[in-house]
């Protein structure tokens, strides 16, 4: 079941920048980075209750949001659900027809399990669900 708003991600080419914007002009709290090795991303999170802020910038300057980013500069990436059981989600979600750009969950950020859905089946925008470790 989808319980929350766990993150709304912002794409952003200078990471550095951006953190320094949402810390000291939007004085948000800054939790820190995480390279996120399988997603090919940098993370950069600013809990923001009862949901978060994701800054989200190319590993490398490889993966996903390298593309995004030549594409687009910058800009609103993603939405993530929190799920309490990303398993029965996904698969009712597929059920319905919904395409996952996985075939099954795997690691994010925090040590949560995620997975997408395709932007073309939600009127455009990016879907992440993300099922948090045990005991958080
Ligand atoms: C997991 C760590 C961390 C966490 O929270 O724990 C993260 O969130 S990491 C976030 C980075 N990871 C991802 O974004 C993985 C999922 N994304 C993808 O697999 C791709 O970006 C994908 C499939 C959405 C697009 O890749 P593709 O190679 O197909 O790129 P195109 O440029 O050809 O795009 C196709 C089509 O989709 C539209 N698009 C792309 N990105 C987005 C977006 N973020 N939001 C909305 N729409 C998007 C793009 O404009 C193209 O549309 P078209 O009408 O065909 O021009
Ligand atoms: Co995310």
């Amino acid at each position: 079941m989808i319980t929350g708003l766990d993150h709304i991600a912002v794409a952003v080419p200078d990471l550095e920048k951006a953190v320094k914007r949402f810390l000291e002009d939007f004085g948000l709290t800054y939790e820190g980075t995480e390279d996120v090795e399988s997603a090919k991303t940098s993370t950069a999170f600013f809990p923001l209750p009862p949901t978060s802020i994701e800054l989200v910038h190319p590993l490398n300057g490889e993966g996903p949001i390298a593309k995004y980013l030549e594409k687009k500069g910058g800009g609103l990436h993603h939405l993530c659900f929190r799920t309490d059981d990303i398993h029965a989600d996904v698969a009712r979600l597929k059920e319905k027809g919904y395409q996952f750009l996985a075939d099954a969950p795997s690691p994010g950020a925090h040590d949560c399990l995620v997975i997408f859905i395709h932007p073309k089946s939600c009127d455009g925008v990016l879907i992440e669900l993300s099922q948090p470790p045990a005991g958080h």
